[in-house]
């Protein structure tokens, strides 16, 4: 079966292990076998246990993929519908999937992210301290430090002040769990003491503080509170679409946007924001470690970001952060879309084969398969990208080879799936790694993993990041 389904494209001529293929390679990814295969050919295969699986590295055959829901629909791994419960809006297809999605754009439109933004910069404030302090004697590797800050700020953004900082502190400190359990290749039953067995609960703990938070939200938006977070607005969204709101009253809301939204319970509620923080935390944590790291190991890059953030601030160092500062933080939004191109968080996204897909004139790919378009050999395509594989905040200026050439820009994917939250993230990241460049100095400890790239979901540095923070003199002596 395995040689009728590859056909002629790049693969292992026969299965070296009958039956499971390669799974012990699959349990421990690779990067550098990724980059083989990619390498290999412009459509290659492998399989394992009775999955075939198709890698598509070409950027056009990607977003071929990417933009057919005719032949393909995103492939969740067997133990997520466990994970994230049946009922979860990610498992819904065409048409159910585009309306269900339309609803959920009013949660991400600028007016709604300019509210988000003071709580998320209490959440940078707070940790920035605790940097300070985890390293105040010695560098100590930051990459775990890191998600739990990404977990942090995602959980205000949706729950703003409903969710308490011991929640907060729970959920993140054990997030780490539903990673694992949802790894690509992992037992697809769920048994006690498993990875998956701890993923679940975890899961289901923090839906059931989500649910909690809805029904704060709900009591709080009727009696007329101004909406901070992401629930207020899916709340407030309700009311105006049931006639509970008048059209006038919501007009006059800052921050809403005419979207209809049907009646939704607290748990469905939670199931969507557990599905806004698998999507967010992996990536996210990814992006902030490496441009961390990126930002010690680049005086000249780190320089003109601060040079950056001081003008914005019109003199007044402690000046809070507005939608307007960071639009106007160009340099540093340079710096951020180059580590988002060069350490691209998700490098492949998995799709499954809904029936035949003819995806070139010579091959199809067949029912049943996974297809897997990935992203980072057309993030590092040397014809649109000059020295691809170093790190130039510049090649992003406007009308330059980069900037124009959009059909590369596959970070946050293309399609009817593309990202939702990627001017959420672009706003977050400029306006933290800003603010922290202002308030911080930090050195990075180099050892001969720091460049080597461990896949745990999304990438990560091999050594974890190993850094030391020190307040900035600049915003002391302010
Ligand atoms: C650096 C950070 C991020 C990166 C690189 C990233 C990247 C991606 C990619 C590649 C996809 C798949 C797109 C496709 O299939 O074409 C995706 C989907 C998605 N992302 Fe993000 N993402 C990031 C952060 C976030 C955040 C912060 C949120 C939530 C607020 C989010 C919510 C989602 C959702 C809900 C989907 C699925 C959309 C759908 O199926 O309709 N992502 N993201």
């Amino acid at each position: 079966t395995y040689i009728r389904k590859k056909g002629k494209i790049a693969g292992p001529s026969f299965k070296m292990w009958p039956i499971i293929g390669p799974f012990l390679e699959s349990m421990d990814p690779k990067f550098e076998e990724y980059k083989a295969k990619w390498d290999s050919g412009k459509l290659s295969c492998v399989s394992v246990f009775h999955k075939f699986v198709v890698i598509a590295s070409d950027r056009d055959l990607a977003r071929k993929i990417l933009s057919a829901p005719r032949y393909v629909k995103p492939c969740v791994v067997d133990v997520a519908i466990k994970i994230l419960r049946p009922t979860n809006w990610v498992f819904l297809d065409g048409k159910a999937h585009v309306d269900y999605r339309r609803g959920l754009n009013g949660l991400f439109t600028r007016k709604a992210l300019v509210k988000y933004l003071p709580e998320q910069e209490k959440i940078y404030n707070e940790y920035f301290k605790m940097f300070l302090e985890l390293s105040e004697n010695e560098a100590v590797p930051f990459m775990h430090t890191f998600r739990e800050f990404m977990c942090a700020i995602s959980l205000r953004t949706f729950c703003g002040e409903y969710i308490t900082k011991d929640q907060i502190k729970l959920i993140s400190d054990n997030y780490f769990r539903i990673t694992e359990a949802l790894e690509l290749v992992n037992f697809p039953i769920i048994l006690p003491f498993t990875k998956p067995w701890y993923g679940r609960k975890i899961a289901d703990m923090t839906m059931d503080i989500f649910a909690n938070c809805a029904a704060l939200s709900r009591k709080e938006m009727v009696s007329g509170k101004p909406p901070t977070c992401t629930l207020d607005f899916w709340i407030l969204g309700m009311l105006h679409s049931q006639g509970k709101i008048s059209d006038e009253q919501f007009q006059a809301i800052d921050g809403v946007s005419n979207v209809t939204i049907r009646e939704f319970t607290n748990k469905e509620i939670s199931e969507t924001l557990f599905t806004f923080l698998f999507a967010s935390q992996d990536a996210t944590s990814s992006a902030t470690t490496w441009l961390f790291q990126i930002l010690a190991d680049r005086p000249d890059v780190f320089a003109k970001i601060r040079e950056e953030q001081i003008a914005v601030r019109d003199g007044d160092l402690n000046k809070p952060l507005t939608i307007e500062m960071v639009d106007s933080m160009k340099y540093t939004h340079m710096a951020v879309k180059e580590c988002l191109r060069y350490r691209p968080p998700v490098i492949m996204v998995p799709y499954v084969a809904k029936q035949d897909f003819p995806i070139t004139d010579d091959y199809t790919v067949p029912k049943g398969s996974m297809i897997i378009p990935s992203t980072y050999p057309a993030l590092h395509d040397p014809e649109v990208y000059d020295n691809p594989d170093e790190y130039i905040p510049e090649r992003w200026v406007d009308g330059s080879k980069a900037s124009l050439n959009t059909k590369n820009w596959l970070v946050f994917g293309t399609g009817p799936h593309v990202c939702i939250g990627q001017n959420y993230v672009m706003i977050n990241l400029v306006g933290m790694i800003g603010k922290a460049v202002l308030e911080m100095d930090w050195e990075h400890t180099v050892t001969d993993k720091s460049e080597d790239v461990r896949v745990f979901a999304t990438i990560f540095p091999d050594d974890d990041c190993i850094l030391k923070f020190r307040p900035s003199k600049l915003v002391s002596s302010a």
